[in-house]
Formats: structure tokens, sequence, C-alpha cells
């Protein structure tokens, strides 16, 4: 499951930020082409199932098309205007945290949510931005002007990324044989959904205290639309054996990955990976980490339960039962369920996502 990558490619690293090492175990994803999909190449769009059933997780080469370029473009600006969101003070971050109004947009500060059962702290911040007070369909959150002041690029960069998800969702749709249009339906840009983008910033840990960053997760929603430059994201691959390895990031790519809802719409054929955020490895250690991703995630009121209406989507076992949610409660409960300043005693489990059915180890 693990490769070790020719870093001697020049290609593969970032021209203004220390080397990736290539003495870490990295996850060999597959890498996918925009161009080619939105050139309809049937053998790309069978890439792309198989990455979905077998892992989840994979590149989306963004330089050979010119949506993908503007994409590139908008989310290099968005990391600049990153870095100054972050650097204001905390007090005004700090009123930008909607979470005691039951709602995950805005800021989060470092250090209140749990990252394992024992109880240890996330080490980074994160600001969530919503898709649909960008796009002006939902009221308007207070926001500081750095972010206000980039509505434009904060749009562009929503729906570069939306319209992106939505060829995904095709796709997958089309592969599936279901009914035309069933995914891309559930995700329509103008309802009302959780879509977000999230600013990440985690700076430098001790060098003799370097931890998870971010605790092990799956993603909520439905597609995830990822721009990483520096390591520290780790995926574990299936199986009881497996073993954490590194994501490379790679200029010009985004990293896409499925989330719960994929998951639960095919019952356990897609998967929705267990990721972490650990301290960037090697001397990229030093470095603070930003990233930067788009979270597509199905409307509001969709349940998000096995779709009827393709034979590949294995059906309900005899004694499975299936939790009667919708996309809005679930997001809720995974988003804020392991803040220790929300919740009194959290119950690590009963915020988890889909990580069981992901790892395919039966119980
Ligand atoms: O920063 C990263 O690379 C990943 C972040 C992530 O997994 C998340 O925010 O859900
Ligand atoms: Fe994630």
């Amino acid at each position: 499951m693990t490769q070790k990558l020719n870093t001697e490619n020049i290609e593969d690293n970032f021209p203004s930020l220390p080397p990736f090492p290539d003495n870490v175990s990295t996850a060999p994803l597959l890498r996918l082409s925009l161009g080619k999909l939105l050139a309809g190449e049937t053998a790309e769009y069978e890439r792309l199932f198989q990455a979905s059933v077998d892992i989840g997780f994979f590149y989306l080469d963004l330089q050979d098309s010119e949506h993908g370029n503007s994409l590139l473009s908008d989310a290099d600006d968005l990391f600049q205007i990153g870095e100054r969101l972050f650097e204001l003070p905390l007090e005004e971050k700090m009123r930008y945290d909607f979470s005691a109004q039951n709602s995950y947009f805005g800021y989060k500060g470092q250090g209140v949510a749990v990252v394992d059962k024992s109880g240890n702290l996330d080490r980074n911040e994160f600001y969530n931005v919503s898709k649909d007070d960008t796009l002006g369909i939902s009221d308007r959150l207070p926001a500081p002007d750095v972010l206000h002041n980039n509505r434009e690029k904060l749009r562009s960069f929503i729906n570069g990324s939306h319209a992106i998800v939505t060829l995904i969702l095709q796709v997958l749709n089309d592969k599936l044989a279901l009914p035309k249009d069933t995914l891309t339906n559930m995700h329509r840009r103008q309802a009302i959904s959780g879509d977000q983008v999230r600013f990440i910033k985690a700076p430098p840990q001790p060098i003799d205290d370097r931890r998870t960053a971010l605790g092990q997760h799956t993603d909520f929603g439905s597609v995830t639309v990822l721009f990483n430059r520096l390591g520290g994201l780790q995926v574990l691959p299936p199986g009881a054996e497996a073993e954490w390895v590194y994501v490379r990031p790679l200029p010009g790519h985004a990293i896409i990955n499925l989330g719960d809802a994929m998951v639960k719409f095919t019952n356990g054929l897609f998967r929705s990976n267990i990721h972490r955020v650990a301290a960037p490895p090697g001397i990229q250690g030093d470095s603070t980490r930003y990233s930067l991703v788009y979270f597509a995630r199905p409307e509001d009121d969709v349940m998000l339960r096995r779709l009827d209406g393709s034979n590949l989507i294995p059906p309900i076992e005899d004694g499975q039962v299936e939790e009667e949610i919708n996309s809005k409660d679930w997001i809720i409960r995974r988003a804020l369920g392991r803040r220790v300043d929300l919740v009194k005693d959290i119950d690590y489990e009963k915020s988890a996502g889909t990580e069981q059915m992901s790892r395919r180890i039966k119980v």
C-alpha cells in the first residue's frame, strides 16, 4: 500500500517551501486529470470510480484545463488571504466564533476540540466560510474585513470548487447507473446546505512534542476539495493491520476525498477514508502549515441513507438498521460533538462518522 516517491522530481516540490522528505511512507494515490474528465474520457471515469471504491482519495491535476488553472489561481489568492485572516488578534477572531448558536461557521480557536479518546486537544485554528452566505442565499454572518473585502474571490473559489464536485458526482452517478442527476439534484449550488470553505492554520510545534494537530476523522459531507502545500495530512489505508501514511502535497493538484454521505448513499461501496493531520514531516515541521478546503455536503434536508436505483449499491443486510438522520443534523453532530467548550461529557464514539465501515474491518 505504501511507496517511496522519487523526490528528485523537482515538479513535485513547492518552490518557496522546504521540501517534503523522501524517507517517509506515502499513499500511492491515483493522479486523475480534470482535463480528461472534462473531455469525457471513459478510462478516466473508470479510474475515478475505482479510486472511490478503493480508497476514496485521489489527486486531481488542475493544470490541464482552463477551469482548473483558474481554481488554482483562486486558491493561491486564498492562501494569502488566509494568512492575513489568522494574523488578526485573538479577541477579534473570537468574535466570529458562532458555536454557541449551534453554528460551525466562523472561527474555531486552537485547542477547543479533542483529537482522541484520551482527550488530547487539537493544535490548529479554523475559519469556516459558508457557501450560502457568500452566494447571498442565506443570512450574512458578521465577518472580518479581510474576508468581507474578498467576497468576490471567495465566490469564485466556491463556484469553481462546486463545479468540480458536480462533475465528480455526475461521473459517479453514471458509473453507478443511478437515475439521471440523482446525486447532483441533492447538491444544487443554489440550495441551502452546509457547504463551506475552510481556512486552516497550524503553527510549528515544539521539536520534542510534535503531535496530531487535527484528530483522525472522516469528512462529514460528500466530496472534499483540498489544497495542501506542506505535508502533515495522513490517511489510514483499509484493513486491521494498516499504518498511517502521508499524502504528499503536489503542486498544481487538489486532493479530493469522499465523505460520509457518499458511504451512506452507496451503503459502503464508496469509501470515506480516515485521515488526520500530524506535524509536517522532516524539516517542514519548523514551518507554519496553512491549508484550504472546500467541503461539499448534501443539501440540508437530504436523508443520509442508501439510494435506490443502482444494482451496484449493496442491499441493506438483514439486521442492518439505517439511522434516520438528515444532512444538517449529521453535520452539526459531527462538527460540534467534540468541542470541549460546548459539550460537557464528550461521547467520542457518538460524534463519529463512517470510520468503521471505511476501514473494512468486520466487527
Ligand atoms: O489540512 C488538511 O490537510 C486536512 C484538513 C481536514 O482533513 C479537514 O479539515 O477535514
Ligand atoms: Fe478532513
